[in-house]
């Protein structure tokens, strides 16, 4: 559960077996979820929603499925990733269960880059301590604040991000908008110096980021996923095999 959105997907042995998408407030999309049949045997969930959106979701899985679902929280440190926050559970957990499945790819120095309702960059070292990250606001916000404080920043288009400078409002606010995100994520790579951190992407807005910038990289949507089955195993809480 991000800020935005909320995704699932349901495992069923080696398979995914059936996936959705729902935004906060779409009932609809979100019964899709509770009328997928199967019985799950247990429910992991990442979420950084407040505590009474989680607790009217764990109400409906409750219900549906009679499974008490199992709320990740942020460690101080799972297997050999390590965690940089005096105080680890203050960091979003989809950070951390993102950095943890991304370190299931790549053994060495990662940047980790999730495009969602926030633009969040982690740099984890190859010996596996979180070195620090970035958070920054993502393309609606970013939209919203400066439709929200300006009079004259008004548009009816709908304009693609890309880095050319606009010859309209439209334009210049989507490219501006473009250049920032792929900005930030140019100059956080610049600041991370060497060896060149793997580059990771995830998030609804990952693969466009990802292009926009330039730099290759690896889009896996999945990260949080695989990195919430990683903890889940490494609790205790279940066995993968
Ligand atoms: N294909 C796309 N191209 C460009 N921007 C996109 C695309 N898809 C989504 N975005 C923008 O990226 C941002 C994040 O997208 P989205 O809300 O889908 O992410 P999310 O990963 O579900 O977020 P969260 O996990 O925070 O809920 C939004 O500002 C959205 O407008
Ligand atoms: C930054 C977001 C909003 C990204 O989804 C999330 O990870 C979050 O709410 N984090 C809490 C603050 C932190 O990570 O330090
Ligand atoms: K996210």
């Amino acid at each position: 559960m991000g800020n935005s959105s909320a995704k699932w997907r349901m495992r069923l042995g080696e398979g995914i077996v059936a996936r959705g998408m729902f935004r906060h407030g779409d009932s609809v999309a979100r019964d899709t979820l509770i009328s997928t049949p199967g019985e799950p045997g247990q429910i992991w969930i990442s979420s950084v929603a407040r505590p009474e959106v989680e607790a009217e979701l764990a109400d409906r899985l409750r219900q549906r499925w009679n499974v008490e679902p199992w709320f990740a929280r942020t460690p101080a440190r799972c297997g050999d990733l390590v965690n940089s926050y005096a105080e680890p559970e203050r960091m979003g957990v989809d950070r951390w269960l993102a950095m943890l499945g991304a370190r299931n790819h790549c053994a060495s120095r990662l940047c980790l880059v999730d495009a969602g309702s926030a633009l969040t960059v982690d740099l984890v070292a190859a010996a596996g301590h979180h070195e620090g990250g970035y958070i920054i606001p993502g393309p609606a916000l970013m939209e919203r604040a400066l439709l929200l404080d300006t009079d004259r920043v008004r548009f009816e288009e709908s304009v693609d991000y890309n880095l050319r400078p606009g010859a309209s409002t439209a334009e210049a606010v989507r490219h501006g908008i473009a250049l920032a995100q792929a900005g930030a994520v140019a100059l956080a790579l610049k600041q991370a110096g060497s060896p060149t951190p793997t580059l990771f992407f995830c998030g609804g807005a990952g693969e466009t980021l990802m292009q926009l910038l330039g730099q290759g990289g690896n889009y896996l949507p999945d990260l949080v996923f695989e990195g919430l089955e990683v903890m889940a195993s490494d609790s205790g809480f279940v066995r993968l095999d």
